[in-house]
């Protein structure tokens, strides 16, 4: 199968290759001028980090593997002190390099503990999670969970390269192929549509890896991903659009501890914001139901627990978007008209959420 590259722009532009079988690809992402590479991967998939780990060796670097804590257990201050601890044990300099080899837990810690060794060495990422593949390893976003909210801590990193190895979705429990479809669904509602109706034509299709567009679904929210950072590394504006349905599902994983996919807390946000633009009377209800259509074809979840919404509410006060007191959320005025609603009422907080909950 031949492999497809995109470009992200930005400050320093990198590669994205998407393919079967494109390990060979890392070693130039690295390159000639690290000596040591520390390949942090997760736990539970060292079958998959061994050929990265070949691949590397063979191109002449003196290779260790770091494995950390699977899924968000990774994403915590001990365990990047323990990466920090194991990287001056193996001298290593700014022209070395850090490869994370992971679904998105693993990226955003891999990332954020290159872009705070030294205050910055190269990251590479090798995503094998259809979540971390189509957004969690493009366009620099890294860091950790604290228990006071999700991803309070991190830096803009962005990686050197990126390697997307289809091959490696197969092993991965549905759940969590299900999750990572929640990111891809946001890319079709947010700006691609064409995602969107894959999406409806075969919703059984694109809940498998082995899907018939599998391979399209996942180019096709690499570019939207790619087309946004790379405009807006920093998130100055546009990059805001990426955080579609965010406010609420990053609430709704701190109430769970962490413990709840976070695709599926996405799922839950963005339906949450399309029914907040339409009771602020932006996007018609014919748009509120794709969102639940949509999202419910493939498995994931729509609502939440009534009695949860004070604890929400509260965790939503700390989003990112947020400017001093006044909350903002990313809505649609259509599909694929991403705009802003700014210091809603909380009556209509409310009564959104009325409409989400169970
Ligand atoms: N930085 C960003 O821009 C960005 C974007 C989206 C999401 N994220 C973050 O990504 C995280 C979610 O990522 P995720 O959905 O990949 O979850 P995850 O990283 O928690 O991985 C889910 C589980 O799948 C396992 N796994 C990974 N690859 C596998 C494979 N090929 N076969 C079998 N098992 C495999 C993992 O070890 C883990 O147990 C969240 O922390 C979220 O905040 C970051
Ligand atoms: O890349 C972005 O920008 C995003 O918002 C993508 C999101 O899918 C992702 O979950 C991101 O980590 C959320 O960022 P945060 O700034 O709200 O923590
Ligand atoms: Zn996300």
């Amino acid at each position: 199968m031949t492999s497809v590259t995109v470009r992200v722009e930005g400050p320093d532009p990198y590669d994205v290759v998407i393919g079967t079988g494109v390990l060979g690809a890392l070693p130039a992402m690295v390159g000639d001028r690290a000596r040591t590479v520390a390949v942090v991967h997760a736990a539970g998939l060292p079958e998959i980090a061994r050929p990265v780990v070949g691949v590397l060796e063979r191109a002449g670097h003196t290779v260790h593997a770091l494995p950390v804590p699977d899924g968000e257990a990774a994403k915590d201050v001990a365990v990047l002190a323990g990466l920090w601890s194991r990287f001056a044990g193996l001298g290593m300099t700014r022209t070395d390099a850090v490869v994370g080899v992971g679904g998105g837990a693993t990226t955003d810690l891999a990332g954020f503990a290159a872009a705070s060794w030294l205050r910055g060495v190269p990251a590479v990422l090798v995503p094998t999670t259809l979540l971390a593949m189509v957004d969690a390893a493009v366009g620099g976003k890294t860091g950790i969970n604290i228990p006071e909210g999700k991803n309070l801590v991190g830096a803009f990193h962005p990686p050197a390269g990126v390697v997307c190895d289809l091959a490696t979705l197969v092993t991965l429990e549905r759940d969590d192929y299900i999750s990572g479809l929640a990111e891809v669904v946001k890319a079709g509602l947010i700006a691609d549509p064409r995602i969107l109706e894959l999406v409806e034509d075969d919703p059984e299709g694109a809940a498998r890896p082995d899907g018939p567009h599998t391979r399209e679904l996942i180019e096709r929210a690499v570019r939207v991903k790619a087309g946004v950072v790379g405009a807006d590394l920093k998130e100055a504006g546009l990059r805001e659009i990426l955080n579609y349905g965010h406010t609420l599902a990053h609430a709704i994983e701190k109430a769970e501890e962490y413990r709840f996919r976070h695709g599926h807390a996405v799922a839950i946000g963005m339906v949450y914001a399309a029914e907040l633009a339409c009771l602020a009377g932006r996007l018609p209800e014919k748009e509120v139901d794709r969102h639940r259509a949509v999202l419910t074809s493939v498995g994931l979840p729509t609502s939440y627990g009534a009695e949860a919404w004070p604890a929400l509410r509260a965790a939503m006060t700390i989003d990112k978007k947020s400017r001093g007191s006044t909350l903002r959320f990313v809505v649609l005025d259509g599909i694929a008209e991403p705009g802003r609603l700014e210091g809603p009422d909380e009556d209509l907080l409310a009564a959104a959420y009325r409409k989400v909950a169970k």
